[in-house]
């Protein structure tokens, strides 16, 4: 998916009602416009590869941040990236039947709960980073209201039900979190927190590389680190995510301990 197939679905998003903008799918509510029934059954079927890297995570819990960390791993240890012509991550829900078989990077990634995406055939291994419910909650709730192809103008009270009750894209965090919490100790996963990478984040760059048998020095963990920060990246969103960064690098606070 171009940057360009992106802006034509935010440009249709925005003469579409807000009652048509999500549906659900297997019990789970999707935006229309960006995941439809053909991709999501494209994505259940779906073959990866032995060297396929698997990004995975609930909507606002670090996605971002996590695809510029291991973009930059994969650059300094010379390894094949996503499509440069994306200006956002490509979601393996965002593409339809067709452009999900054309790969040109091994770097995989998804909103989608595990119990729905079966990548078959081997272990692929996965990051999933996760964080706390509550700035997770509010990142959302803002994320709606100011990107068109999610219902908006709901008050925080409202939202609030909606994302406790898992009626909001993506589903329930919570049964996101239940899933993966039986998986964490699967060699093939590794789980993050937006909370400890905010606390470290050169330490978290270095364990993820390790994961992933990245062999970088120190310096280069270093660099990776520095570039990784949310001022660093939020300086950088013009590059990397077009007149969509200011939405997708917000604030980039851990509130949960204030
Ligand atoms: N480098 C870095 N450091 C810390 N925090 C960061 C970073 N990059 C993005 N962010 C914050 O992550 C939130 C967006 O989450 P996602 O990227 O998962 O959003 S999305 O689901 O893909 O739309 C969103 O959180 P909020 O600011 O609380 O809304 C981003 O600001």
């Amino acid at each position: 998916m171009s940057f360009s197939d992106v802006m034509t679905k935010i440009q249709m998003a925005e003469k579409t009602s807000d009652a048509e903008k999500m549906y659900t799918y297997k019990g789970v509510l999707y935006p229309r416009l960006m995941c439809p029934e053909e991709n999501l059954k494209a994505v259940e079927t779906m073959e990866a590869r032995e060297d396929d890297i698997m990004l995975v995570a609930y909507p606002k819990c670090g996605f971002n941040w996590m695809v510029g960390v291991l973009n930059k791993i994969m650059a300094e240890a010379g390894v094949q990236k996503i499509e440069t012509e994306s200006k956002v991550a490509p979601l393996i829900e965002f593409f339809g039947p067709d452009k999900l078989k054309v790969r040109t990077g091994s770097l995989r990634m998804t909103h989608i709960h595990r119990g729905i995406v079966s990548i078959s055939s081997c272990n692929v291994t996965m990051l999933v980073i996760f964080r706390n419910p509550k700035d997770t909650l509010v990142s959302y709730f803002h994320f709606s209201n100011n990107n068109p192809v999610l219902p908006s103008g709901q008050s925080f009270d409202s939202y609030f039900s909606q994302f406790m009750s898992g009626d909001v894209g993506w589903g329930s965090y919570f049964d996101h979190a239940v899933a993966w919490d039986k998986k964490m100790d699967d060699p093939n996963v590794m789980i993050v927190t937006y909370e400890a990478l905010k606390q470290n984040l050169t330490e978290g760059v270095r364990q993820i590389s390790t994961f992933f048998g990245f062999k970088l020095t120190e310096d280069q963990i270093q660099q990776v680190s520095g570039q990784s920060t949310f001022n660093a990246m939020k300086q950088s969103s013009a590059d990397t995510h077009g007149n969509l960064g200011n939405i997708f690098f917000r604030k980039g606070l851990n509130l949960l301990f204030l």
